[in-house]
């Protein structure tokens, strides 16, 4: 049985963690959202609550969901994020994922739209990003070149989800577990609250390279 000190340092960690990421614009107005897996209380998670202010969010803008559904524990509990299902997706199909952020960092965005807008192929297309030193930001077992998705941001956010649990069962491990929504932001994912944040610090980082190196290759070109 969980304590409720467990309950509170959690929605803490999610409140703090939201409102850093607010304060480097990632979380713009109600932007954003994070979860947490519950360890004391099997099956069941932390997300932070749909519209709030990630800027002023605190503990009691949270809600405990069950990891099964998303569905809230508790009936006169907030309504949990908007894309709740995507953290599920998550929490259900890596045993070791402990939690879940997804902001709305600009080079990442921008990174995700151009991909699906320029590959008309792929299903989800791939991002590759090769040789930069942050690759290993995502500790991954190769860091000569990892792949990151680019998933359709349906306007059913479930569909979303779906696409997230079809992509990656089956998949060999080693990936980075980073993933891009087409024209809407990123969502990485780790052991705890800090490991998630610090690979999505690296996805944007990645991305903002990554286009960084396109103007310089742009300006080296041009006669
Ligand atoms: C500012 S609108 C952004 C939302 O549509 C969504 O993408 C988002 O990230 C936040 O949704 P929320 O339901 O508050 O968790
Ligand atoms: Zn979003």
């Amino acid at each position: 049985m969980i304590t409720n000190v467990d309950h509170d340092v959690a929605a803490r960690s999610l409140a703090e963690t939201a409102r850093e990421l607010y304060a480097r614009g990632w979380m713009e107005g109600t932007a954003g959202n994070l979860s947490t897996r519950l360890p004391n209380e099997a099956g069941h998670a932390l997300i932070t609550a749909s519209g709030r202010g990630k800027g002023r969010l605190t503990a009691a803008d949270t809600v405990e969901v069950r990891i099964a559904t998303g569905a809230p524990v508790r009936p006169d509990a907030p309504r949990p994020s908007a894309e709740t299902a995507i953290h599920m997706a998550l929490l259900r199909l890596f045993g070791d994922c402990g939690a879940v952020v997804h902001a709305h960092p600009p080079y990442a965005t921008i990174a995700a739209a151009h991909a699906w807008e320029s590959d008309t192929e792929a299903e989800i297309p791939l991002i590759r990003f090769r040789d930069f030193e942050l690759i290993k930001g995502f500790g991954v077992r190769d860091p000569a070149e990892v792949a990151v998705p680019v998933f359709p941001n349906w306007p059913r956010v479930a569909r979303i989800g779906e696409d997230i649990e079809t992509h990656f069962t089956g998949l060999t491990p080693g990936f980075p577990t980073v993933l891009l929504i087409a024209h809407h932001g990123a969502t990485a994912w780790g052991p705890d609250l800090d490991s998630a944040r610090d690979r999505l610090e690296c996805l944007e980082a990645l991305c903002r390279l990554r286009y960084l190196n396109s103007v310089a290759t742009t300006i080296q070109e041009t006669p």
